[in-house]
């Protein structure tokens, strides 16, 4: 099903439920096309958000709370069991495994599922328009946090990596929903999108999202972050998480850490943007959390292409582990904790 999507503002939204199935926009083919996906059963969900059909953390945890009401309407069409129901929600819980909000978001709606579908609906209705309020506020702490440290002369480079914005989410964004924030105040002079390999959630859906908006930015080869930073061009760095230990590690999309490593050699602010259903305080430190291995092929091809050597194997790891002492603050919607100078989600969110 292809559908007119709006963008720009929060009304942009990667994951609306129609009344009877769930909508997803179809991030595999942005920017070329905008397309959406009529989701009416767990298989078809589980296998959109582990091809990146709806991807990024609170975007997949507001997909995975609507799941639940996609089991309970398939369970009631196929004669299902409670148990048979559960346990194709328990599928949709374990469809990625790094980003908490997945896990956070189905298990907060199963705690309303002996009550029946409305309540589910209610409750992920709730986790959806939650995660919104969440970006808003988020996006006025990080922009304040921002201007009071870093951009008081001039407006700001700003340097980002992977997705984070309307589409990663329930709806605005959470680092790219600082950066709107800052372009709303007329504080931004250019954002640098890292493209992110290998499957451009930077290049293709930040660019889109930016451009959307009349942001000025410039797309660079994620090799070109260090650089770009170590040479003064970028006056602070702000990414997303997947999930936030209680040391304030974080777990966010392959090649952030280079950027913290590079922002902390430059002594330029490396903040990440995430709702506090991002963090996850039973995780106690980033060695516990587990990495998604994704495909070879992703990295050994591109567009169906192969890009690499017919003996060549692929190393994919979806994500990396930024130490806690890289991240000058930890932008939520409480708030910024300056996690590099010791305050440690565990202390301060628990
Ligand atoms: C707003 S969370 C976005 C977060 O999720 C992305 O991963 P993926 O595209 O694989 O879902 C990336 O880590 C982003 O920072």
């Amino acid at each position: 099903m292809s559908q007119e999507i709006r963008s720009g503002s929060e009304e942009l939204s990667a994951v609306q439920w129609t009344g009877a199935s769930l909508a997803l926009i179809d991030q595999t083919v942005l920017p070329h096309r905008t397309e959406t996906m009529d989701v009416r059963d767990v298989d078809t969900l589980v296998d959109a958000i582990q091809r990146l059909v709806v991807r990024g953390a609170p975007a997949i945890g507001a997909a995975g709370a609507y799941g639940v009401a996609l089991a309970l309407l398939q369970g009631e069409r196929e004669g299902w069991s409670a148990d048979e129901i559960r346990a194709a929600v328990a599928r949709v819980r374990e469809a990625r495994p790094t980003a908490v909000n997945l896990m956070v978001c189905v298990d907060r709606v199963m705690t309303r599922f002996d009550e029946g579908l409305e309540a589910v609906l209610e409750e992920a209705a709730a986790v959806q328009r939650e995660d919104v309020e969440a970006n808003r506020a988020m996006g006025a702490h990080g922009a304040d946090w921002l201007l009071e440290r870093v951009g008081v002369e001039r407006p700001l480079r700003i340097l980002t990596h992977c997705n984070t914005g309307a589409l990663a989410t329930a709806g605005w964004g959470t680092a790219l929903g600082v950066i709107r924030e800052l372009h709303a105040r007329g504080r931004v002079e250019v954002v640098y999108a890292d493209e992110t390999r290998p499957l451009l959630q930077g290049s293709r859906l930040t660019a889109w999202e930016l451009a959307q908006e009349g942001i000025p930015h410039y797309v660079q080869a994620d090799g070109a972050a260090a650089g770009t930073i170590l040479r003064g061009e970028v006056d602070a760095a702000i990414v997303g998480a997947d999930r936030i230990a209680a040391n304030g590690d974080t777990a966010n999309k392959v090649g952030t850490v280079g950027v913290a490593l590079a922002c902390a050699d430059a002594g330029i602010p490396f903040l990440v943007a995430a709702p506090t259903t991002t963090v996850d305080l039973a995780t106690k430190t980033g060695d516990e959390i587990h990495i998604e291995l994704r495909g070879e092929d992703e990295v050994l091809e591109w567009g169906g292409v192969r890009t690499a050597p017919a003996g060549s194997r692929g190393h994919n790891p979806a994500f990396d582990v930024t130490p806690g002492r890289l991240v000058t603050g930890l932008v939520t919607e409480r708030g910024v904790l300056e996690v590099s100078a010791g305050q440690l989600p565990g202390e301060r969110l628990g």
